[in-house]
């Protein structure tokens, strides 16, 4: 293709996150090819090239990455064939940011003891269970209300609170119609009765390590909601969220931005999890940032400096949901919408809806978080999806 860069980038998974990596990629004269488990999907829609394959299959993976032989493989979703990602590394590949990141966060149990475990970073008590009487033990161990969630999954899937001895089965149950990958394993956090939640992005390149304004956020059903930068903390909170996220992300390694989740409590702020990658609750850096959290992204994984992260405005998110499932929809009152000043929209342009899937966000920046907060509401209420 002419006018690119000789450099080639493979996204594994092409949802809202990469369609934005793919952008920036592009801008910098970088070819793009989309990968995900179904046709048509966001990333695709803007890439150079595409394909459709099972990407926990370990084979048919190896086959597309040989094929193609990328200059980097960026992971976008969790459930990979990671093994076959650490054999591919170990051939030459570039895996982003690294294949072991890529590992170790795939399943909450990698991530989780070596946060805890190897790192000694402060997070809920967890537990493990492969099946439900060794649930049981496990909810008599932590106490309740706690926290159920397969070890396998993201966006909230499959996750449930427990809050009594009796709603065990519920959890259960819950834990193994939405885990991801067909995987029985199930963690069991305590209930952190948290202040506030942040996601702290954190970015290493070849500049060294730096980190954005925390972002604040509001999730519902393990999904988040709602999202703002810069979200209000003390100095010594902000140092300390910084040494976590220094502490884990050094030990993932690689270049490339990592979305580091924190729970501020009263006794102190805990490690939640970490993307190796863009986070969904970072769309904000869109209108807050010189530089997105994409094009921080791309920018690490190529190797570019980067030498400042400016927030130009205080700014805010609200995702926009479906609710049933439906081949055909449209996404109505985008006009409407843009009459709140400051505002932008994201049509991710998924091909189907499911229940509670993410389908658009909106975006608003205003001199005050508070106002952005409140504009990016009164937008996104303008905003619904509509079946055909
Ligand atoms: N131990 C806990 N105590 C209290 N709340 C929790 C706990 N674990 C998770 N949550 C709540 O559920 C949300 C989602 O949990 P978590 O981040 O582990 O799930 P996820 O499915 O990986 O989400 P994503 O992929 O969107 O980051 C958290 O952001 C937090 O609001
Ligand atoms: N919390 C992780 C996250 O937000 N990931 C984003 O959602 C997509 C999957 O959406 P889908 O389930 O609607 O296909 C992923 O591809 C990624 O862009
Ligand atoms: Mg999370």
């Amino acid at each position: 293709m002419s006018g690119l860069q000789s450099k080639t980038i493979m996204m594994l998974g092409s949802g809202e996150l990469g369609k934005e990596v793919v952008l920036e990629a592009q801008r910098l004269g970088v070819k793009t090819i989309a990968v995900d488990r179904y046709e048509n999907a966001p990333a695709m829609q803007v890439a150079h090239s595409s394909h459709v394959i099972n990407m926990l299959d370990g084979p048919a993976l190896r086959a597309l990455i040989e094929q193609e032989k990328p200059d980097y493989i960026i992971p976008e979703i969790e459930a990979i064939a990671t093994e076959t990602l650490i054999e591919l590394e170990k051939e030459g590949f570039n895996v982003v940011p690294t294949a072991k990141a890529t590992n170790l966060t795939m399943d909450r149990e990698g991530i989780r003891r070596l946060a805890s475990e190897t790192l000694g970073l402060p997070t809920a008590k967890y537990e493990f269970a492969d099946t439900l009487e060794e649930l049981k033990e496990a909810v008599q161990k932590i106490g309740t209300p706690c926290v159920v969630k397969p070890i396998m999954s993201s966006s909230g899937k499959g996750q449930s609170v427990c809050r009594s001895f009796d709603e065990v089965e519920l959890s259960w149950n819950a834990a193994m119609e939405g885990g991801r990958a067909k995987k029985t394993r199930v963690i069991v956090e305590e209930f952190i009765a948290f202040e506030s939640e942040i996601t702290l992005l954190t970015v290493r390149s070849v500049s060294g390590t730096s980190y954005c304004a925390p972002i604040g956020h509001i999730q519902q059903d393990g999904d988040y909601i709602e999202s703002w930068q810069p979200h209000n903390m003390t100095e010594a909170h902000i140092a300390e969220a910084e040494d976590i996220a220094k502490k884990i992300t050094d030990s993932l390694g690689g270049y490339g931005l990592f979305g580091v989740e924190l729970f501020i409590t009263s006794d102190g702020i805990y490690f939640s999890e970490v993307s190796p990658r863009p986070h969904d609750t970072g769309m904000v850096t869109m209108v807050t940032q010189d530089l997105s959290e994409f094009a921080i992204h791309i920018r690490a994984i190529l190797g570019y400096p980067i030498p400042a992260i400016r927030l130009f405005s205080p700014g805010a998110s609200r995702t926009v949901k479906a609710w049933e499932e439906h081949s055909s929809y449209t996404v109505s009152g985008v006009e409407k919408a843009l009459e709140t000043p400051d505002t932008q929209v994201r049509v991710f342009g998924k091909p189907e809806t499911k229940a509670g899937r993410r389908m658009a966000v909106v975006l608003n920046a205003a001199d005050k978080v508070e106002k952005a907060r409140q504009r990016a509401e009164e937008a996104v209420s303008a905003i619904s999806v509509e079946y055909n």
